[in-house]
């Protein structure tokens, strides 16, 4: 099993890492919300960037992510614009989201890029093999905020963003029951055990899912969402807490 490793972090090894969202609207908003992020157990920080007032103005995307870059200091940084169809705040397009995606890889500012995985075969396998041009790792993602697929789904998902080189495939899922739950986590353990060789990140969102964002050990998920400041998913439980049921399973595991 391959890891990856960002900065001095080894995702794919050891505890599941801790990864905090940053929501703000204005460039303020996000260095504020950052510089609060030193007293946090945290091991890299998703930008949530579609939150971002200007993100549609690359040059301003640019200046934040440096700066956002130097508050962080040493703590890698996912870049993620998570599009309205997979439950972010905006709308945009193909070739937008191609050319933002690129232009943030190619600034050295990130580590890691979100890139959404079904957004057409051509355009992710692009972005992908760019990205790793820059020396930015990808982590591919899919989201669904009403269902969870079947098991055989999850996994053919999974699969696929491997296939198309994503370093770490990723799905969000929104159980309507707790065997749902179930479906997730086994999907989780049979990828790890059968298919990847790469690391995973499943969650199953809400309440009843939050198991799964402290299981990851247990099952295969390599990669857990907190909350410091906002959360950016249901279901995020903040990073203190967190830690602390990671620390616990991993002295048992
Ligand atoms: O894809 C994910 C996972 C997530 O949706 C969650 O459920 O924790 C939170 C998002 O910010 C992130 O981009």
């Amino acid at each position: 099993m391959k890891t990856v490793q960002v900065r001095n972090v080894i995702i794919g090894e050891g505890r599941p890492k801790i990864c905090v969202p940053i929501v703000g609207q204005t460039k303020e908003e996000i260095l504020t919300e950052a510089g609060s992020f030193a007293e946090f157990p945290i091991d890299v920080v998703e930008w949530r960037a579609d939150w971002y007032e200007d993100v549609f103005d690359t040059d301003k995307v640019l200046e934040t992510a440096k700066e956002l870059n130097t508050v962080l200091k040493d703590t890698p940084i996912l870049f993620t614009f998570r599009t309205a169809k997979e439950g972010g705040e905006k709308a945009i397009s193909n070739e937008a989201y191609q050319n933002l995606n690129l232009a943030v890889a190619k600034s050295g500012f990130v580590d890691l890029i979100d890139v959404e995985a079904f957004t057409g075969d051509k355009i992710v396998t692009n972005i992908i093999s760019k990205a790793h041009d820059f020396n930015v790792k990808v982590v591919s993602s899919n989201h669904d905020f009403d269902k969870t697929p079947e098991k055989e789904e999850l996994i053919r998902r999974l699969c696929k963003m491997q296939e198309l080189d994503a370093d770490i495939p990723k799905i969000a899922v929104m159980p309507t029951c707790r065997r749902d739950v179930l479906m997730l986590l086994d999907a989780t353990l049979e990828m790890t055990e059968s298919y990847a060789d790469r690391p995973i990140i499943t969650m199953s969102m809400a309440g009843t899912g939050v198991i799964s964002r402290l299981a990851g050990e247990a099952f295969g998920s390599a990669l857990t969402f907190g909350a410091a400041t906002k959360a950016s998913a249901p279901g995020q439980i903040p990073v203190n807490e967190l830690k602390q049921v990671l620390d616990i399973l991993h002295k048992s595991l």
